[in-house]
Order: C-alpha cells, then sequence, then structure tokens
C-alpha cells in the first residue's frame, strides 16, 4: 500500500526541526526578556532542553536560588505532570530522550515556558504534535503561557486548531512578543 503524502503540517515540523537544529542563538539574550518573570508569583515551570531548543535551565537554577518553586515536566500517557525541581531530584531519560523526574513531588505552575516548534504573531504554536502542552493549558486555563522559540521559528500565520489556547508571550533572543 501506497504511503499518504506528508501532511502539510508534518512538512512545516520537518522544516522548523531543522531550522532549529541550524540556528545558533544568544541564549542570555531570552535570559534578558525572561528575567521580567522573576518579579511575579510561581511556581514557574520550564523543560530541559533537546536538538536546539533555548536551553531555559540557567534561568530555572537563577529563579529556584531566589526563592521560587521551579518545576519541570514529566509526560504521562496523554498530558504532562510538573515536578518540583531541587537540587538532589534524580532524572532518567524519558520520552524521545529528553531527562524526566523521577518520582519527586507534583506542583502546579503558575507560569509555564513552552518549548516551542513554530509560533505566529498572533501567539498560537506549533508543537511536537503530542498534544501534551494543548491538553495541559485547557485543563489548566488559569496558567500564564509562555512560549520559548529562536526568532527563526516564526511563521507567517498558524491555523489555529479548535483545541488551541494561544500563548500570552513568546519570547525570543531578539523581542519579547506580547499578541
Ligand atoms: N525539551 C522538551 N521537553 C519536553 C517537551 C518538548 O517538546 N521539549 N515536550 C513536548 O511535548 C514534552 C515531551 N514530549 C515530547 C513528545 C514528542 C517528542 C518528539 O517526538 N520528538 C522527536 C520527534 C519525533 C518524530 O520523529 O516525529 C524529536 O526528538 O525530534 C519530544 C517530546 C515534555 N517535555
Ligand atoms: N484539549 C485537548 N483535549 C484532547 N485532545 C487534545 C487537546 N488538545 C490537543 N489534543 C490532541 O493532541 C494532538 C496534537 O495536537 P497538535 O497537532 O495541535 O499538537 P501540538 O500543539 O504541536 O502539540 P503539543 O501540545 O504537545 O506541543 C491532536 O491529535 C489533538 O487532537
Amino acid at each position: 500500500m501506497a504511503v499518504p503524502p506528508p501532511s502539510p503540517k508534518a512538512e512545516l515540523r520537518r522544516d522548523l526541526r531543522a531550522r532549529r537544529l541550524a540556528f545558533a542563538g544568544d541564549r542570555q539574550a531570552i535570559d534578558l526578556h525572561l528575567a521580567s518573570l522573576l518579579a511575579q508569583e510561581g511556581p514557574i515551570a520550564g523543560y530541559i532542553a533537546h536538538k536546539g531548543e533555548p536551553d531555559v535551565l540557567p534561568f530555572l537554577m537563577r529563579a529556584f536560588y531566589l526563592g521560587h518553586a521551579v518545576a519541570l515536566p514529566r509526560p504521562g500517557t496523554e498530558t504532562l505532570e510538573f515536578i518540583r525541581w531541587h537540587p538532589d531530584l534524580v532524572m532518567e531519560p524519558g520520552l524521545a530522550g529528553i531527562p524526566q523526574p523521577v518520582g519527586g513531588e507534583p506542583i502546579l505552575p503558575r507560569i509555564v515556558l513552552a518549548p516551542l516548534l513554530g509560533f505566529d504573531r498572533a501567539g498560537h504554536r506549533l508543537g511536537q504534535g503530542g498534544g501534551y502542552y494543548d491538553r495541559w493549558f485547557a485543563a489548566h486555563p488559569d496558567a500564564t503561557r509562555i512560549g520559548i522559540a529562536w526568532s527563526v521559528q516564526e511563521v507567517g500565520a498558524l491555523a489555529p486548531e479548535p483545541w488551541d489556547m494561544p500563548l500570552h508571550a513568546i519570547v525570543t533572543e531578539k523581542e519579547w512578543i506580547a499578541p
């Protein structure tokens, strides 16, 4: 049987993955934008960067040592759980080889830094396609949704899916975008 042609979304994801991996971005420029979040109440959730995603761990460490609760995601079957980070938290390779907490205390973040594959200026996002962030955002509509991406991941306009929760902000090395 013939293999179905790739969907436009799958092609877009492939293109954006390549762009993200090839871009040598200034991580500290993203940190400078994120610093404004330190004035807000947490907990604040990030992620362990993989395949060219901006590394937000130094920012999370800074937040932690300033007294904020910080958290890392652990994917379950369909949605995410966020686990409180502390220096002794044990991690193991999880989905796609991304380190994830073993055990630990589940907490509810107020601010979520979500890694993006693509975004547009209206705050629509394209992720890995697992629906993990989509489902978590739908179940926790009061959390502040902040997308993290390199500027080269911007696309003209993403057609929003019915389940999409728009981002409150997108942070790139160039700017803080508030749709
Ligand atoms: N750093 C990071 N952590 C994260 C995510 C993420 O996108 N980035 N997630 C976001 O949901 C969750 C984990 N879910 C993920 C789901 C799928 C893939 C994934 O499929 N990555 C492959 C592509 C697979 C393919 O060939 O289609 C890859 O590594 O390129 C990665 C993470 C939670 N943690
Ligand atoms: N709130 C929701 N409830 C149930 N299913 C959902 C919900 N949101 C998304 N999904 C499902 O998740 C799948 C992936 O959605 P989509 O292609 O938009 O991924 P994505 O936004 O790139 O993924 P992610 O959220 O992991 O970054 C879709 O099949 C969709 O049906």
